[in-house]
Parts: C-alpha cells; sequence; structure tokens
C-alpha cells in the first residue's frame, strides 16, 4: 500500500518508564501522536491513514449511547488487532477469576469478613496468574455487576498482554509499583495511586519492585465518573485534571508466539499473534486508561458535629439507572483533620442496604485498632452490623468531649461499596488468611447504659412489656 510519508521506527522514545508524560483531565476528548502527523485530520477513517497506518474504534459504550456517556477512541495503529489466530480456551485455564456470581461458584454470607494480607507466593507468578476473584455479584454476560478481585505477583508478564472483555479493572496497589504499559501508551502506577484499564484495551503489567499485591474492583456494563459535587460546589474532593492517561507510545518488533490472553466471561483464552500489540503510533477519543495519585484528594468533612457519611470522601462512581444508586463507589479515607465537637468522631456503628468491601493500602484505620492491617481486606454485606472495635470505640470515649482537632495520619484506607450483594468466592472463604476471630473485636463492648434520671419511669415502662 503506498503510504504518506514512510517513515522506519523501531521503537518510539520512551521505552522505559522514566519520565513519563501524561495528558491531564478526566473524560476529556484527548489525542497523542508519537509521531507527529499520524492522526488523520478532519476525518477518521481515510481511505489511506498518515504513514500508512490501520484506523481501528474501541467503543466502550454502545455506538448509540448519549452523547455525554458515549465513549470511545481511534487508534492509528501498524497493523489492526484482527490479525491473529483464532482464539483457544487457555491450558492450563486459570480456575479463580469469576464474573458471573451463582450457586455453583460462590457464597452468600451475612457474617462481617476479615482477611489478613495474602502472602506474595514464592513461585513465579505474574499479574494474570495472581489475580482471583474475592466476591462479586451480577453477570458480566448480562452487564450488570461486579467483581473484587486480589492479587499477589512478583514477576512481570512476559510475551503476552492482557484484555479484559468483562469490564473495567479499576486497579489498587498495596505493595509494589505497577508498570503498565496499555494501547495508548504507559503508565506508572505507584502504591497510592489507582489506575483504571477499560474493558477491552490490550495491556502488560511488569512489577519493577518484584513482590507486588493489590485490589481491583471489576465493574460490568457501565464505567466510572466523578460524582456530582452538589453543595460542596465547583470544587473538592477528586479534581478533574488530576486524572492522568498516557501518551501514544508505539514499538514496531516482530515478535513470533506474542499471546493475546482474553478475559471472557471470567475464562481465560488466548491467541498468538506475531507482532506486538503495542503498535500504536497515535490516538484519539476520550475512552482511556487514566491513573490518579490519591493524595491529589481534597476531602471535606463536618467542621462542627457528628461524623459525615463515607459517600462525602467519593473518588470515583459507576451509577446505576437508579439516580444516586451506585454499582460501585470508589471511596478513599485519606489523612485529614477530625474536629467534630462532642461527637463521636470515628465511623458510626451501622447496618447498610449496601454492601462494603474495605481494603488499607497503608497505615492504619480509624475504626480498627487492632486487625485490619495493609493488604488485608473486610467485607461487610447488606444489612451485616459492623463499626469501631472495641479499642478504638474505648479510647474514643476516653479522649472525653472536649477533645480538640486531630490529625489522622499514616493512612490510606478504601471502600468499594456496591447497592449489589457479593457472593463470596470458596478460595476466599476457605484463605488461610480468614480471620476467624473478627467477631471478637465487638464482643468486648460493654453495656453502659445508665438511666438514673429516670430510673422510676423506665423500671414502670418495663415492668409494662412483661
Ligand atoms: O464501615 C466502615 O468503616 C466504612 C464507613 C466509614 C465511615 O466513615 C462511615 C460509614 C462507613 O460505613
Ligand atoms: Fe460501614
Amino acid at each position: 500500500m503506498e503510504t504518506k510519508n514512510p517513515i522506519t521506527v523501531t521503537a518510539a522514545a520512551g521505552g522505559n518508564f522514566e519520565n513519563l508524560e501524561y495528558l491531564s483531565g478526566f473524560g476529556n476528548h484527548l489525542s497523542s501522536e508519537a509521531i507527529a502527523g499520524a492522526i488523520p485530520q478532519g476525518q477518521n477513517s481515510p481511505l489511506i491513514c498518515p504513514y500508512g497506518l490501520y484506523a481501528e474504534q474501541i467503543s466502550g459504550t454502545a455506538f448509540t449511547a448519549p452523547r455525554k456517556h458515549n465513549l470511545r477512541s481511534w487508534l492509528y495503529r501498524i497493523k489492526p488487532s484482527v490479525t491473529h489466530e483464532p482464539f483457544k480456551p487457555r491450558v492450563p485455564g486459570h480456575g479463580k477469576l469469576v464474573t458471573e456470581f451463582n450457586q455453583s461458584n460462590s457464597s452468600a454470607t451475612p457474617t462481617q469478613l476479615r482477611w489478613k494480607p495474602v502472602e506474595i507466593p514464592e513461585a513465579p507468578t505474574d499479574f494474570i496468574d495472581g489475580l482471583y476473584t474475592v466476591c462479586g455479584a451480577g453477570s458480566s454476560y448480562l452487564r450488570h455487576g461486579y467483581a473484587i478481585h486480589m492479587y499477589t505477583a512478583n514477576k512481570s508478564m512476559e510475551k503476552c498482554a492482557f484484555c479484559n472483555a468483562d469490564g473495567d479493572f479499576l486497579i489498587v496497589p498495596q505493595k509494589g509499583r505497577l508498570w503498565i504499559t496499555t494501547e495508548c501508551g504507559k503508565l506508572q502506577v505507584v502504591p497510592g495511586e489507582i489506575v483504571v484499564i477499560p474493558q477491552g484495551f490490550r495491556f502488560v503489567v511488569d512489577l519493577p519492585d518484584g513482590s507486588s499485591r493489590g485490589y481491583v474492583a471489576e465493574i460490568f456494563g457501565t464505567h466510572f465518573q466523578l460524582p456530582d459535587l452538589g453543595p460542596i460546589g465547583a470544587n473538592g474532593l477528586a479534581a478533574s485534571r488530576d486524572f492522568l492517561a498516557p501518551v501514544a507510545w508505539f514499538e514496531q518488533s516482530s515478535c513470533p508466539g506474542y499471546t493475546i490472553v482474553q478475559k471472557f466471561g471470567g475464562e481465560l483464552f488466548t491467541a498468538k499473534q506475531d507482532f506486538s500489540p503495542f503498535n500504536v503510533v497515535a490516538w484519539h477519543g476520550n475512552y482511556v486508561p487514566y491513573k490518579y495519585d490519591l493524595s491529589n484528594f481534597c476531602p471535606y468533612n463536618t467542621v462542627l458535629f457528628d461524623h459525615s457519611d463515607p459517600s462525602i470522601n467519593t473518588v470515583l462512581t459507576a451509577p446505576t439507572d437508579k439516580p444516586g444508586v451506585a454499582l460501585l463507589d470508589f471511596v478513599v479515607f485519606p489523612p485529614r483533620w477530625v474536629v467534630a465537637e462532642h461527637t463521636f468522631r470515628p465511623p458510626y456503628y451501622h447496618r447498610n442496604c449496601m454492601s462494603e468491601f474495605m481494603g488499607l493500602i497503608h497505615g492504619g484505620y480509624e475504626a480498627k485498632a487492632d486487625g485490619f492491617l495493609p493488604g488485608g481486606a473486610s467485607l461487610h454485606s447488606c444489612m451485616t452490623p459492623h463499626g469501631p472495635d472495641t479499642k478504638s470505640y474505648e479510647a474514643t470515649i476516653a479522649l472525653g468531649n472536649e477533645a480538640g482537632p486531630q490529625k489522622i495520619a499514616d493512612t490510606m484506607a478504601f471502600m468499594f461499596e456496591s447497592c449489589l450483594i457479593p457472593r463470596v468466592c470458596p478460595w476466599a472463604l476457605e484463605c488461610p488468611c480468614m480471620d476467624n476471630d473478627y467477631y471478637q473485636c465487638w464482643i468486648g463492648l460493654k453495656s453502659h447504659f445508665t438511666c438514673e434520671a429516670s430510673k422510676e419511669e423506665n423500671v414502670e415502662l418495663l415492668n409494662g412489656h412483661n
């Protein structure tokens, strides 16, 4: 084929992860060229693209989705993604990934669950093999639901790329950096940052630090958006400009036997091709991977009395069709000042129609003096009671009503909160890291009931009930 400005490039600048550049802005229509002039002007799909590239669209929403929700990008690549041998089931399979939760693969439990951090394996394990589903609800096939996974891994993916056809991954590394190569370019993600890889993008995870652990929320049938700020105003919480997308990066190497590992309905399939999938010379659009540094989160909270509901700390939300009801909220509990007067400052005791999965990136969590460790997790499902452990409760009461401003430092906990009730996978329930004594942390809560002023009235009242 005749090309305009033919050029031979083996690798564009930025082949490593030092000094990466990013494009800023959540949901923006972005564009990036590793070679100037590689994006066609005036149209998306000319008969012949600049440099003889193929134009390929990736759609994250139905073509017909309303404009304000519509997500798609155009990738200009050396060879189109379709240039591969047929998909085959991966052998050996994976076995610990679930995207359709039912009685055959997961259990219902209203019990408060907590896990200690899972050890990093000794056997060589990459990001794909290190991933396992803890719990979830709904179905990737029906495009409604979510899965919560965790990973423990120690080695970079080799000569293979991962592609998740089921949903978007929101990855929260807890230990070890992630060097992620995507079709849109490279992202370095360190613990304390998060990264979203939308459904369908091919990506490779390198682990420069070896030992790595983290959490993944996968959502089916929708995408993350920034929460509305309502009366907070035009600023606060996560700022659009702090979401960073990669700049175009490509390699033009011949790679015989390169494998695409496609997750489809929770099962893994492989397809061979003889080139790197990271052959996108330029791209434009609003459907892109992005990262966010949680230390940029600008928390709001009570400044006089009472404890604010955790929704005040929403970083990203994946909506359902019901206004205000999330398929999955990603909420953080960052370092902050607490100043409330005559108030029980830690999270209140509660039961929630939403289900709450929590993780801890570093430090401690204000409601759990003991036992909730960085890299660990907890699950309090729909209407399962929970709240501060005995030690946290007693320490709070000991501070008294006159407690001054306190800074909660060295902490970064988070919550995945969903309106769908998760079923829990068997390996998570049987895991040696399961904290079987979790319930004990509340058993010591004593009755402090005193009723001197109205003792007689109350005795009468109680007698009346007998
Ligand atoms: O259960 C938890 O620890 C999460 C949580 C935090 C908070 O500040 C208020 C409510 C809530 O569910
Ligand atoms: Fe809670």
